[in-house]
């Protein structure tokens, strides 16, 4: 039934079930593409977990990767042992195997959102969800993996981004991170309204959004990198401490400036293929646009993370990153 859940959201067909048991628990479905799972014992120091995929409809590694963590739960190889929210983020989006249907879903989690429309609809749902979510596990630490593949190639094909707020993330979050085969790091600079900051900044979680990898179809994604990110996910599920590793292994960035797309004239000066994280030495061209004019690196190497040149006017086109000291 729950790796059923999942292909039914993937495919837009209505769940034949709202409700029932799994070993160690119950499911129920809230709202389309939102999924419960309520242990009947959590474990001792279980996180309160939300687990969302499919924010971007296009990015299938992480729908992949929980389906399986699903069907092992659904086949008794797991018994649940924490409280969890899964999302399927997008599904119209998925359906059409698209990053986004009109808009970026993943720039309107804020409260004071306004805007009217299919994305800006689903932001609602899924923002009172979680909050109702987490209003049901008062007391328990609060976890929300946000998982994604991104566009292009990578240094570090697998990183996370570490949302901006006044929440300090806990230490153990950088053990468990590269015990599950995280290869890097990059702290926003500012607030960024995506998901996971939703989670961080309104409810104190340890949250952040996850780069497993290239953004490819069903059927292409190789998984074999991802085991250790799946054992993470399923210790989380059983409520069990997940396995460690050593954080200095992880590179450590910060976000210096975020370049803005300000005008129809917009263009980057480097191939559009250029992999995350490539560092370009002072004084390079980086950017031209009618109204901002020239980006250029100024005195110290930067390097470039999510460059999109097609992005909406207002929205962001580029994260220009420096390394930053490990946290602690
Ligand atoms: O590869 C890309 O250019 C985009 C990949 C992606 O979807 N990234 C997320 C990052 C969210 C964050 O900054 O926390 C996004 O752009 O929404
Ligand atoms: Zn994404």
């Amino acid at each position: 039934m729950l790796a059923e859940w999942l292909d039914q959201g993937l495919e837009g067909r209505a769940p034949s079930r709202s409700e029932g048991r799994i070993a160690g628990g119950r499911f129920r479905l809230l709202a389309p593409g939102v999924l419960e799972l309520a242990p009947d014992t959590p474990a001792t120091g279980a996180r309160a977990c939300v687990l969302s995929v499919g924010i971007h409809g296009n990015e299938t590694a992480p729908m992949e990767l929980l389906g399986e963590v699903l069907a092992r739960l659904e086949a008794g190889l797991l018994r649940l042992g924490a409280p969890l929210l899964v999302i399927l983020g997008n599904p119209e989006a998925i359906q059409r195997g698209q990053r986004c249907v009109a808009t970026n879903l993943n720039r309107l989690f804020r409260r004071d959102l306004d805007q009217a429309g299919d994305e800006p609809d689903r932001a609602r749902v899924l923002m009172a969800e979680v909050d109702a979510f987490y209003a049901r596990h008062p007391g328990r630490e609060r976890l929300h993996y946000d998982l994604h593949t991104a566009i292009r190639d990578s240094r570090f094909p697998r990183f996370v981004v570490e949302p901006f707020t006044a929440t300090p993330t806990p230490a153990e979050q950088w053990r468990w991170l590269a015990g599950a085969g995280i290869q890097a790091v990059l702290h926003q600079h500012r607030h960024s309204w995506t998901f996971s900051h939703h989670s961080k900044h309104y409810h104190g979680a340890a949250a952040f959004t996850l780069e497993l990898g290239r953004a490819l179809p069903f059927g292409h994604n190789d998984l074999a990198p991802l085991a250790p990110m799946g054992r993470m996910l399923e210790a989380l599920l059983e409520g069990r401490v997940p396995a460690t590793g050593e954080p200095g292994t992880m590179a450590f960035f910060r976000v210096e400036h975020e370049l803005l797309r300000h005008s129809e004239a917009f263009r980057l000066c480097f191939p559009d293929d250029t992999p995350n994280f490539s560092e370009f030495p002072p004084g390079t061209l980086l950017a031209e646009d009618a109204v901002a004019g020239e980006t250029r690196v100024g005195d110290t190497a930067l390097s470039v993370v999510f460059p999109n040149a097609q992005v909406e006017i207002g929205a962001r086109a580029a994260l220009l990153v420096v390394p930053s000291p490990p946290p602690g």
